[in-house]
């Protein structure tokens, strides 16, 4: 049976504005159509081995301005074409559920111009619940921060992860600020990008739009669920995109900490991009990014965040991990650590060695292996990892440099493209100037 990436309702094929423009990225292989899984990636005929263009050229990073829409407007009406009830937010309009979260729906909305969109609605009852369990749980914000500095933690979710107490209590972005603040900080073809926040004051809802990725999550697969494989090539394509994702995210100062299948969503170009930076920590750039927060999917944890009080632990190698399990779920359908109990899970994540059938590619059990290594000081290094030969395929296919992975060119958007901005156009911001991002952007900075 041939897999698929979790089908997306039909709708228009219109690119979305301010993502990347279509230099970024020069497709290999037509889509296949819908429910039908991405085409294999194959060059095996041409005499070097090369892969789609998307790796080895990027323009530079534009500046995106993220919209915060405080005031925004819900209005249920009925369509004037078939009379069925449609829900519209300011531009949006709201159409078909895509998936779900613990926190809300996620919606294909569409905005005046067509352009298609996947809309995060979060309620914000259910998220000031979480805010108000975490304050119980917590010291005060004040020794939170004291602790954070004493501890020399840097820019780390110590510091930044106070509730919403701590701010404006009528800005009810601030129940997610931590996620907004993070996705505001990312530009990057292998990462989801966000392009709105709204709230609509007199309902429960928070919504963040973000960039559609239309074929969906990658594979689903879960603890008893497993899923068909896919092809190698077509998994070398997919972890080389995530690759540069967490290179870029990781040189921003950003620990994923959620890197599995479900947050891997494919586009109707077979891109693979990065989402869901719910449970991210966001640290002073060149730090070590060492977190001592246990964070997740079970499944997917390193071995070193396997057992009680583990202390710190590299962010970096415990993401990095996370892609090793991912990597293995592509090739063979399912979790290399499969047990049901999450303390006989634990136990077989630290202790047993991962097992990859005879038939698995020579160099595809290295990299496995150096990725599902027990020790985070031995395991596998994100440079190491980029120049792998299953990788580049022996160094005849290598990726686009670090450099120019993780530059960041921004100029000061104009006047009349702020005004774009508000009606969720953000296509036409332009590069010049090399800049760091304020690690301290925050939301309302
Ligand atoms: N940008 C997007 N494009 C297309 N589909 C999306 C997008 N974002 C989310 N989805 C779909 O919605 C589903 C739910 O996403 P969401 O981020 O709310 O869930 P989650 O990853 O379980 O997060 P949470 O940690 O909040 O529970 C995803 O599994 C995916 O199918």
């Amino acid at each position: 049976m041939t897999p698929t990436p979790t089908k997306l309702l039909s709708a228009d094929n219109i690119p979305i504005p301010g993502i990347f423009s279509s230099d970024d990225i020069s497709l290999a292989v037509p889509s296949t159509g819908e429910g039908t899984r991405p085409p294999t990636v194959k060059y095996m005929s041409a005499p070097s081995y090369q892969s789609p263009l998307r790796h080895h050229r990027r323009a530079a990073s534009t500046t995106r301005q993220v919209k915060e829409t405080l005031n925004a407007r819900s209005e249920y009406s009925n369509s004037e074409d078939d009379g069925t009830a449609q829900h519209r937010i300011n531009q949006y309009l709201i159409k078909q559920e895509i998936g779900r979260g613990s926190f809300g729906a996620v919606h294909l909305a569409v905005d005046q111009y067509g352009h298609e969109y996947a809309v995060k609605e979060f309620s914000k009852s259910r998220l000031r619940k979480r805010a108000q369990s975490n304050l119980l749980r917590r010291p005060s914000a004040r020794n939170r921060r004291q602790g954070a500095l004493a501890a020399g933690l840097g820019f780390n979710s110590p510091l930044h992860r106070h509730s919403s107490s701590d701010n404006d209590p009528n800005n009810s972005l601030d129940l997610i600020k931590e996620e907004i603040a993070i996705m505001k900080k990312l530009n990057h073809p292998n990462v989801v990008s966000l392009i709105e926040v709204l709230d609509d004051p007199e309902e429960d809802s928070l919504y963040m739009v973000m960039e559609m990725c239309k074929k969906g999550v990658v594979m689903q697969v879960g603890l008893e669920e497993r899923a068909d494989p896919y092809e190698e090539e077509q998994c070398r394509c997919w972890f080389r995109d995530m690759i540069l994702g967490l290179e870029y995210l990781h040189a921003q100062g950003i620990i994923h900490r959620d890197i599995k299948p479900d947050n891997c969503l494919i586009t109707d170009d077979d891109v693979l991009k990065i989402v869901d930076f719910g449970v991210s920590e966001m640290f002073e750039k060149e730090s070590e990014m060492q977190t001592a927060k246990s964070a997740g999917s079970p499944a997917f944890m390193p071995p070193e965040l396997c057992v009680a009080k583990h202390g710190q632990v590299s962010g970096r190698a415990a993401d990095i991990w996370s892609m090793g399990v991912t990597l293995y779920c592509l090739r063979f359908g399912r979790i290399p650590f499969e047990k049901t109990g999450v303390l006989d899970l634990y136990d077989s994540i630290r202790n047993d060695e991962v097992e990859v059938g005879s038939d698995c590619d020579e160099d595809l059990k290295d990299l496995l292996t150096r990725l599902l290594e027990k020790d985070p000081q031995k395991r596998i290094k994100m440079e190491e990892l980029r120049e792998h030969p299953w990788v580049t395929r022996r160094g005849t296919d290598p990726l686009l440099s670090t450099a120019e992975n993780i530059d960041v060119l921004v100029e000061p958007p104009t006047e009349a493209e702020l005004n774009a901005a508000i009606t969720g156009n953000m296509g036409h911001l332009i590069t010049v100037v090399s800049v760091s991002p304020n690690p301290l952007n925050i939301l309302n900075s």
